[in-house]
Parts: C-alpha cells; structure tokens; sequence
C-alpha cells in the first residue's frame, strides 16, 4: 500500500496538474539518462522551446480560467502531435520544451511547424468567442550545462522579435529562420 503511494507522489511529483504533461522535475530527471544515450548515438538531442504569444493577454480579456483552458488544450495539441519519439513538458507559466532525440534540424523545423500551425488554426472560437493563439517555436541542440535549453531560449527569442507566430532554427541567418511564416512577417 505504502509504494503504491510513494509511486503515485512520485508520478505526481513528475507531472504537471493543469496539463498532465511531464514537468520540468521530470526532465531534470531524465537528462542524465538522455546524455547516456546521447553519447552511444553520437547525434544531438534537439529540443524546441514553445511560448505562447501574447498569453497575458489572453488571460487579461478572457480570465485565467480560460488562460488555463488554452494551456490544458495546447498540452493536448503538443501531445497529438509530435512525432512518437519526442517528449512533450511543460516548463512553467506558458512556456512548453518539446525534446527531439534523433531528429535533424530540418526534421525538428518541420515537426514545429506542424505544431505552430495546429496551434494557430485550432478551434479556439469554441472555446470562447473572439480567442486566438498562436505561438513563437525555438529549436536548438541541449548543452550539458546547466541550463541545456539555453541556446533554444535564444532561438525563441528571436521568434519573439521576428513577430510570433513564427519558427527560428538557432544558427540560422535573421530574418531567414528555418523559417518564420510569411504570411506573419509581411
Ligand atoms: N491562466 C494561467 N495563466 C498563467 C499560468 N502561469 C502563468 N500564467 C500567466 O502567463 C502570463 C505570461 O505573460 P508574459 O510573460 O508577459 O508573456 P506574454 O504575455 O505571453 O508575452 P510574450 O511571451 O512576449 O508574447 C502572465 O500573465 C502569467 O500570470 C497558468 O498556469 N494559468
């Protein structure tokens, strides 16, 4: 009875309440396992690092109950739709990181985009009248340090500056990304 307990504290310990997704407790938790097999593969682990645009405001006009409907549906977009392979967490706030082992940039640009785009063109009318979200994507290689995520921070950023709503690549030139939605930067 006892580790039946311990085991549910545990899984909780590991999840987030609002959107059942791994938290970042849980990352930190697997990282050590994750540089393991990282270096038997010899590849990088990607990671794409998702803010939601403009989230105060979705709370200011529409309340936190929705500000957290669209948190609790975005964690299910994110679930529905990365590649089997790839871990979804949520990091706190409205900040997601999506790590992509054995992905290529080029993988990892595509299968963000495919969130972006879900993410902008999903129902939210249904959920309340008038809501829209949208959200900025940075994807970098993890580093072993103490913040791994840290260069997809920076790529997020520079989504950020570009407009939202959009996907930068680190490494990749300003303005070009791997590649920001035209339609958004015009
Ligand atoms: N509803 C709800 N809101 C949250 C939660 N956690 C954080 N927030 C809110 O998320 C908002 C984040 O706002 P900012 O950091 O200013 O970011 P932003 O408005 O998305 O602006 P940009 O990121 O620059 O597009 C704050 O108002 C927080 O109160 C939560 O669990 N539920």
């Amino acid at each position: 009875m006892q580790r039946i307990q311990a085991t549910r504290w545990e899984a909780e310990a590991h999840h987030d309440a609002l959107t059942g997704l791994p938290n970042r407790r849980y990352m930190s938790s697997r990282l050590p396992d994750l540089w393991a097999h990282l270096k038997t593969t010899q590849r990088p682990l990607l990671a794409a690092m998702l803010d939601l645009d403009h989230f105060k405001k979705i709370n200011d006009v529409f309340g936190h109950e929705i500000g957290d409907a669209v948190l609790r549906q975005v964690g299910s977009l994110l679930l529905a739709h990365v590649r089997s392979r790839d871990l979804p967490i949520r990091l706190g706030g409205e900040e997601f990181i999506v790590l992509m082992p054995d992905a290529s940039p080029e993988q990892a640009l595509v299968a963000c985009e495919r969130i972006r785009r879900e993410i902008e063109t999903h129902d939210w009318p249904a959920v309340t009248a008038g809501l829209h979200v949208t959200v900025s994507i940075g994807i970098a290689p993890m580093d072993d340090t103490e913040t791994p995520w840290a260069q997809a921070d920076t790529a997020l950023y520079r989504a950020k500056a570009q407009g939202r709503n959009c996907v930068v690549c680190a490494d990749s030139p300003p303005q070009r990304g791997l590649q920001c939605d035209p339609q958004v930067q015009s």
